[in-house]
């Protein structure tokens, strides 16, 4: 370590007892000591000057404790490309070895003997699971033997990083099959529809590029071959493909990683669920022959969550059982479910990544991934969960990324999920809101707007549903308190609020017993109420990303709809982006209209406050 290191620290990891305790790095087999005592184990910031101890390597130098298991449970482990035998080797400060033989392994654990014997108990844990899951480990034993190898006396056996991968399944991905019309398209037809619909796509892969499958213009174009699908799409009552639907479907089918962009409201949902079914239903393996969940939707909040769950309800066939893992549930019913072998699971990562590190859940069995909001999801913050969660996904899965956004930081991450993906979007990368939503911004200040909000709420019509976006939970509690106070039905939505009371708020407002939802961003992204006719923004959102995914949540699937955004001076920064999406999306600039109506509305507002 000559250099400066940042040394990041596992909450477990931070000693009870600072008096007693010592923080040890091992690095290339030697060991570095940092503080012994309060005053250096609490408060360090900065990079670590560590200093190398006497001690190093001491771990080695202690008998190894021998376990032999059978080899098909050291896959659990050891974890894909180790990283669940490092982890254990953090924690522990000890070091695991395994070996790979037939039928039987050995896993040397290196350390101290409290430590050894921790490490025993963890493996032995997560051996008893993975017969849990496994069906072939669930017909024999496979009893931990131990023994503490002498030295000098050990079982001569390779000791190897494990391919966790190894005798996986095989996976099945292409399921295309392309109909006489669509294949005789003539270029120039292809390049007229992709036209008239604005589908843009690109093959991604380096070097080679591989032709771009035809856009498919009817349902039947690529479901003829699947009845069941063919069925419940038509069943919904659609008419024909969204343009995102239409390029992208055949892309998937045909088994290619795909990163689907298109604007809020255009059937993104349906674009990765309906290969997926068709994928799940096919694989080689029959599915009560399969270890585990095959098809996994990740997204960034409970209520998208539940919400794709009930879609994957909607259009599935067959008995395909799936679930929905999020937190504020009940951790033990979760669990139960997902033990009971399901198809598909539906997440967001944190829970998710809680429940695979305690072993409830294994990933592997995972051949069709799904990035809902994608953008959203590799978040600063959230990214690392979903690292650790695709570590334990095999590689050679297929991943599909949709959003309606994309912004620069977010492409880059793309690259490390996906493998050689084709990109389809509709119009353009660039931020873009459907032309189905009117766009109106007041420019007025914080203190009038509790005055415009009333006004325009005491002038909605019967059939008018609107979502008011603010910026604070605080903020929310307020206004639903100030509304409920003049006897106006309404319902709030936010992170502090009981996950019961967050369903039902949504039941609600979905149901239209209340017409009126007050919710912080987390119902930005992807919630689906047709009905919805105005999106308020009381607050401006903290950057423009969420904005097009707020006033998203009218103006669906061809609706017409209305987002009425409030500017004060404190929001100075984000007009030029603002002012480009409303010009991108050819919002009239009506001046003199606007000041007039906004001075209507300040002179209405001021006489109401009066
Ligand atoms: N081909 C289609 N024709 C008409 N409506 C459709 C079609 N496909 C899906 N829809 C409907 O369009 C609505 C919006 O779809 P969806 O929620 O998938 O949008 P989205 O693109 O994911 O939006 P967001 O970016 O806000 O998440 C849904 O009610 C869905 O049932």
């Amino acid at each position: 370590l000559s250099r400066p290191c940042f040394v990041y620290l596992r909450a477990s990891a931070i000693p009870r007892d600072p008096d007693t305790t010592t923080i040890s790095i091992i690095h290339h087999k030697k060991t570095y000591i940092k503080g012994q005592g309060r005053g250096d184990l609490w408060g360090l910031s900065g990079p670590l000057a560590v200093q190398e101890s006497q001690a190093q390597g001491s771990w080695h130098k202690e008998q190894a404790l021998c376990c032999v298991i059978k080899t098909a449970a050291i896959g659990a482990i050891v974890g894909q490309r180790g990283n669940k035998i490092m982890e254990s080797q953090e924690s522990l400060y000890s070091k695991i070895q395994a070996s790979r033989e037939e039928p039987e392994a050995e896993v040397k654990i290196h350390g101290n003997k409290e430590n050894q014997k921790l490490a025993k108990s963890i493996i032995e844990g997560v051996v008893t699971k993975a017969e849990r899951y496994s069906k072939e480990g669930a017909k024999g034993s496979s009893t931990l033997k131990t023994s503490y190898t002498e030295k000098g006396t050990e079982r001569k056996v390779p000791m190897t990083d494990w391919d966790a991968w190894e005798g996986l399944p095989p996976i099945k991905k292409n399921f295309y099959v392309e109909s006489a019309r669509t294949k005789s398209m003539s270029e120039a037809e292809v390049h007229k529809w992709r036209k008239e619909n604005n589908i843009m796509c690109e093959d991604l892969k380096k070097n080679e590029k591989r032709a771009i499958p035809h856009p498919i213009c009817k349902f039947e174009d690529v479901f003829d071959h699947y009845p069941e699908v063919r069925d419940s799409v038509k069943k919904a009552g659609f008419s024909r493909p969204t343009p995102i639907q239409s390029q992208a479907w055949p892309i998937i089918l045909k088994g290619i990683d795909l990163i689907g962009i298109a604007q809020t409201g255009t059937g993104k949902t349906l674009v990765y669920l309906i290969p997926g079914f068709i994928h799940l239903d096919l694989q080689p393996v029959a599915r009560e022959k399969r270890s585990g969940p095959g098809m996994l939707v990740l997204t960034p909040t409970r209520e998208l969550a539940i919400q794709i769950e009930s879609e994957c309800k909607k259009y599935t066939y067959g008995d395909t059982k799936s679930i929905c893992i999020y937190g504020g549930r009940e951790r033990r019913d979760q669990i139960e479910h997902v033990t009971k072998g399901v198809d598909i699971v539906i997440a967001t990562p944190g829970t998710l990544s809680d429940l695979q590190m305690n072993d409830f859940i294994r990933l592997n069995s995972i051949t069709y991934l799904l990035l809902d909001e994608a953008d959203k999801m590799l978040d600063v913050g959230i990214e690392s969960q979903i690292m650790k969660i695709l570590s334990d996904i095999r590689p050679d899965r297929q991943t599909v990324m949709t959003s309606a956004t994309w912004p620069d930081a977010v492409r880059r991450l793309s690259q490390k999920y996906l493998k050689d993906p084709m990109i389809v979007y509709i119009g353009t990368l660039h931020l873009a809101v459907v032309n189905t939503i009117k766009q109106k911004i007041i420019i007025t200040t914080e203190q009038e707007k509790r005055v415009l909000i009333h006004w325009f709420i005491d002038s909605m019509k019967p059939e008018d549903k609107v979502i008011i976006f603010v910026g604070r939970k605080l903020i929310a509690d307020d206004i639903s308190s100030d509304l409920s106070i003049k006897g106006i039905p309404v319902q709030s939505l936010h992170g502090k609020r009981e996950q019961s009371d967050r369903e039902q708020a949504l039941d609600e407002f979905k149901e239209g017993v209340v017409k009126i939802l007050i919710t912080t961003d987390i119902a930005s992204r992807g919630l689906d109420v047709l009905d919805v006719t105005h999106v308020f923004n009381f607050n401006f959102p903290q950057n423009i990303e969420e904005y097009v995914h707020r006033i998203g949540r009218t103006g669906r699937a061809g609706q017409l709809g209305e987002a009425i955004t409030f500017f004060t001076k404190n929001d100075w920064k984000i007009a030029e982006e603002l002012i480009n999406i409303l010009q991108r999306a050819n919002q009239e600039h009506k001046r003199r209209k606007r000041e007039a109506k906004s001075a209507k509305y300040h002179s209405r507002a001021r006489n109401t406050s009066k």
